[in-house]
């Protein structure tokens, strides 16, 4: 039994530059859309996020494990964040409506483990 996708989005990874103050797209230097999911590990009860470029390379550019007692925080309707122990992650979504079922499966899963 691997791991099984709650939900996929569109939207831009985004990594917060703590030294220059501003948010960088992950993985290049111009912004553009990933196919961003959460998966679920049934066996382990352990939820990730995994983004990959929607263009030709499919690079990863998110791979963060969801940890309990994780803050997630709807900064905007479409803009949302949250810290790992390492960086701050933003996703800059392509609809509302993927922010908000984003969200939705975001907070079941840190309900969840
Ligand atoms: C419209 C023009 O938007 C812009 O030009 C840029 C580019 C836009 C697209 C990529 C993006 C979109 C939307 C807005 C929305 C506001 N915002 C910011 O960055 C705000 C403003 C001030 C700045 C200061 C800090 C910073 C950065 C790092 C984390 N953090 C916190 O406050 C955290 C938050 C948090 C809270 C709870 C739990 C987890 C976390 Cl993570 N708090 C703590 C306690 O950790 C933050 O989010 N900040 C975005 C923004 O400007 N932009």
């Amino acid at each position: 039994m691997g791991e099984t996708s709650i939900c996929q989005v569109r939207a831009t990874v985004m990594l917060y530059d703590d030294t220059n103050k501003r948010w960088v797209p992950a993985g290049s230097e111009n912004p553009s859309f990933s196919r961003v999911q959460i998966y679920h590990n049934a066996a382990a009860n352990t939820y990730r996020v995994v983004g990959r470029k929607i263009q030709a390379d499919q690079q990863v550019v998110i791979n963060c494990a969801i940890i309990r007692g994780m803050k997630y925080n709807q900064a905007t309707p479409n803009f949302h964040q949250w810290r790992d122990p390492k960086q701050v992650w933003g996703l800059n979504f392509g609809s509302k409506e993927d922010a908000a079922a984003f969200a939705a499966a975001m907070m079941r899963a840190i309900d969840a483990v």
